[in-house]
Formats: structure tokens, C-alpha cells, sequence
């Protein structure tokens, strides 16, 4: 069995103007792993996250997928971001929007764009632009890009956000069939009240204040 973390950090800072924002932080998530990031508004879970999906640098320290130092090819095979914004084209259909995903970023295996609408809910949506999606229909539609993926890391922001209860439900499922597959999670919430039901490692960022 491999035993490499799939995602590792270690001593990771990051500062802005010379102010820290979050670290030293370490952390190694194992494949099936899930991590939940909390914090109060502005603890630095965002930007955590974007630090992750190399959206933004590090001041210091190391990340490895899979045992091999973070770079561009690695994020790009590993990483799958469901950030705050939605990310869709909104012009496109729903269908298209994430048959054009699927044409850039590869498929999980035995899924279809048709069968993920199926899944989060958007069936008969298909041609609907994203633009006339409510703000809980595009979570979905992200969702649905997400769950089509083949990357093995997901980084979720807040991904309960704009979802009702059964919206909500629908990412526990997701996540869970996800770490089943030997994926590994880290989502970010504002506490235990919005957090994951899954079992987890939990990394508090307000707990690092003036540590
Ligand atoms: N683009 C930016 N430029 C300058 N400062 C920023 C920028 N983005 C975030 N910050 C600051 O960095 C800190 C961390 O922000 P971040 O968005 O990571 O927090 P968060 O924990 O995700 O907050 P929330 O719970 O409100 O979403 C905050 O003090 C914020 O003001």
C-alpha cells in the first residue's frame, strides 16, 4: 500500500507586507484524507487554499502531491479548486460548460458531464446558460465540474455555501465517494457548526494567533 501523503506541507507561511498571514503550518494528508480548515472572517483560510492551488506564493516552507515537490505539472494533475467564485463560462449551457472543462482538464473515469448534471440536480438544465443559474444552481454546476475531475486533490472553499439542506447533502456524498476513492479534501468552513460530518483532521487557524 502507498503510504505517500498525497498532499504534505511543511513549516508553510504566508505574509503580506510583512505581516503573517497563517504559518508555520504542517500538515500530511494521506489518500482517503480529509483536513477541515476553520477560522473567524479573514484567519487566512482563502488564502490558504489559493496558496495551495498555487494561486498565490508562499513566503515559506515546502508542499508535495504525492511526494514530489509542488510545481505547475503537479498542481495540474493533482489539484481540482472549487473556489468562491463559481468559475463557469456564462454564456455557455450547462452541458457545455463542463464538456469544455472535461476538454481541458481530462475526466474521471466511467463519469459524463450528462450524469454529473443527474447528480447535482441539474438535469433538464442542459442548455440553460450559467448566467440564468440561481447562485445555489451554479454551486452545483461547479460541483459537477468538480465531481468530473480526474484530479485527485480537491480544495474545497466554503463549499456549503449558497447550498440548501439537500445541496448540502449532496457535497457530503460527493466528498465521501470521493475519499473512498482514495481522494483526499480540504475544505475550509467557519466552524464546527458549517463544518463536515466526515471524520477529519481539523487545523484551526484562529488557534495559531500570536503562536
Ligand atoms: N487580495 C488581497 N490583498 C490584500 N489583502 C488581502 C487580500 N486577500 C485577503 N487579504 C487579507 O488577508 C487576510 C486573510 O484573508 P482570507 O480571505 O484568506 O481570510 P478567510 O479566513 O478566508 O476569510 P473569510 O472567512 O472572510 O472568507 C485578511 O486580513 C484579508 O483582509
Amino acid at each position: 500500500m502507498n503510504q505517500t501523503p498525497l498532499l504534505a506541507a511543511d513549516a508553510l507561511c504566508f505574509e503580506r507586507q510583512g505581516q503573517a498571514v497563517f504559518g508555520p503550518l504542517g500538515f500530511s494528508l494521506p489518500a482517503g484524507g480529509l483536513l477541515q480548515v476553520s477560522g473567524s472572517n479573514g484567519s487566512g483560510k482563502t488564502t490558504l487554499l489559493r496558496v495551495l492551488a498555487g494561486l498565490a506564493r508562499p513566503s515559506s516552507g515546502e508542499l508535495f502531491f504525492d511526494g514530489q515537490p509542488a510545481s505547475s505539472d503537479a498542481r495540474s494533475r493533482y489539484v481540482a479548486y472549487l473556489g468562491h467564485l463559481p468559475g463557469l463560462k456564462a454564456e455557455l449551457g450547462c452541458l457545455h460548460n463542463l464538456q469544455a472543462a472535461c476538454g481541458l482538464l481530462g475526466r474521471r473515469a466511467r463519469q459524463t458531464p450528462a450524469a454529473a448534471l443527474g447528480i447535482v440536480g441539474l438535469a433538464g438544465h442542459e442548455q440553460v446558460p450559467a448566467h440564468s443559474l440561481s447562485a445555489g444552481q451554479r454551486r452545483r454546476l461547479a460541483l459537477a465540474r468538480l465531481w468530473l475531475s480526474p484530479a485527485p486533490v480537491w480544495l474545497l472553499d466554503e463549499p456549503y455555501a449558497n447550498l440548501d439542506s439537500e445541496g448540502m447533502d449532496l457535497v457530503q456524498r460527493m466528498l465521501a465517494a470521493h475519499l473512498r476513492s482514495n481522494g483526499a479534501a480540504v475544505l475550509t468552513c467557519h466552524g464546527q457548526f458549517n463544518g463536515t460530518a466526515l471524520p477529519h483532521q481539523q487545523l484551526d487557524l484562529d488557534a495559531q494567533v500570536g503562536a
